[in-house]
């Protein structure tokens, strides 16, 4: 185990206070408008995505009744998970009992580790949760169906879809309530997720076309980034020039489509001048079928989800 301290080769180390908090972008978050304390809050899985839905937790304005546990597979892992006063890491490497130990009196349940390990994980755990415990997946894929069957009747079950901007509170996240939660548990687990951004809740039916278009997304947008970046290096420009003029005219333009509030089409419109430069080269993305591929893409993604649903 790990309480706020850094972990050793082993994966323990003692508790002690870290004098130095690394560098956090938790003060990106947004202010509060939900609740500022939950339960206590076991993570299963504290990977890319499970981080970055702890970063709410570990917000300075949020409290934890209970602390937090956090678990990962290997010690190694284990050590690249944030240091915090209320938070305890734990790796299956050190200890094989790590996640029963985790979900003991545990009220939420974060279930963050690939697809194909679910059902194992769900099995070991099923024993050692709190009759009332709340079980909230991360996987794609997924369904609610498969976690309300390997789990006891009382447990409840939400399944959710967020992205890893969630790590600096600008994340998008799909929710959807399974049949044995309550409202108000959906309300909790809603709170939970607006700590890291904005919350769409949708019918279970949504969840993976949702995941097409806001978990994959943030890729989307990289992949982007990548490919313009290598046409301006081709153009000539160093990857040091090719990056400056990339990155920030992506971010830039995102800061703008943010602050403006202005619909993207007209934005464009305002970039685009008539018998212009840009015409040209959006002709040449719009005739290359750039919208096509996009609804090819993402039926991709979705098609993806179906077979992790059927165990593929
Ligand atoms: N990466 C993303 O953008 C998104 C991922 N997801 C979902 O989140 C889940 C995790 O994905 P990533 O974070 O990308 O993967 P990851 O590989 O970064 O994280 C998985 C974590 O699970 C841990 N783990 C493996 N077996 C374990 C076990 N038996 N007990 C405890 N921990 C264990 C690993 O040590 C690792 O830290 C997946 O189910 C994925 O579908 C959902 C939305 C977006
Ligand atoms: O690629 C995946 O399977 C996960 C789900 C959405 C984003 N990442």
């Amino acid at each position: 185990m790990r309480t706020s301290a850094t972990c050793s080769a082993g994966g323990r180390a003692s508790p002690k206070t870290s004098s130095k908090p690394p560098p956090s972008p938790r003060n990106e978050h947004p202010a509060l408008t939900t609740p500022h304390s939950f339960p206590t809050t076991a993570l299963l899985g504290a990977g890319s995505m499970g981080q970055a839905v702890l970063a709410g937790l570990l917000r300075p304005d949020v409290t934890v009744e209970g602390g937090i546990r956090a678990t990962t597979r290997s010690a190694s892992r284990a050590a690249t998970v944030p240091e915090h006063p209320s938070l305890s890491v734990y790796s299956t490497e050190t200890d094989p009992r790590a996640n029963q130990v985790a979900v003991t009196d545990a009220r939420i349940v974060i279930v963050g580790v690939k697809p194909y390990m679910v059902t194992d994980l769900l099995a070991e755990i099923a024993p050692s949760l709190a009759p009332d415990a709340i079980v909230v997946s991360l996987a794609a894929g997924v369904t609610l169906d498969v976690f309300e069957r390997a789990l006891p009747s009382s447990v409840a079950v939400v399944r959710a879809m967020p992205n890893t901007p969630s790590l600096i509170g600008k994340g998008v996240t799909g929710l959807a309530q399974g049949k044995r939660a309550s409202d108000e548990q959906f309300a909790l687990v809603t709170a939970l997720f607006e700590l890291v951004g904005d919350v769409v809740a949708v019918p279970e039916g949504e969840i993976d076309a949702l995941s097409s278009i806001s978990g994959s997304g943030p890729a989307y947008f990289f992949y982007l980034v990548e490919q313009l970046t290598a046409a301006a290096v081709a153009k000539g420009f160093t990857p040091s020039q090719a990056a400056t003029l990339v990155n920030g005219t992506f971010i830039g333009a995102a800061a703008l489509l943010e602050h403006t509030g202005e619909d993207p089409a007209e934005l464009r419109r305002r970039v685009t001048s008539p018998k212009g430069t840009t015409e040209q080269a959006i002709r040449v993305l719009s005739e290359g079928g750039l919208e096509k591929l996009f609804t090819e893409a993402t039926d991709a993604a979705v098609a993806r989800s179906k077979e992790l649903a059927s165990g593929s």
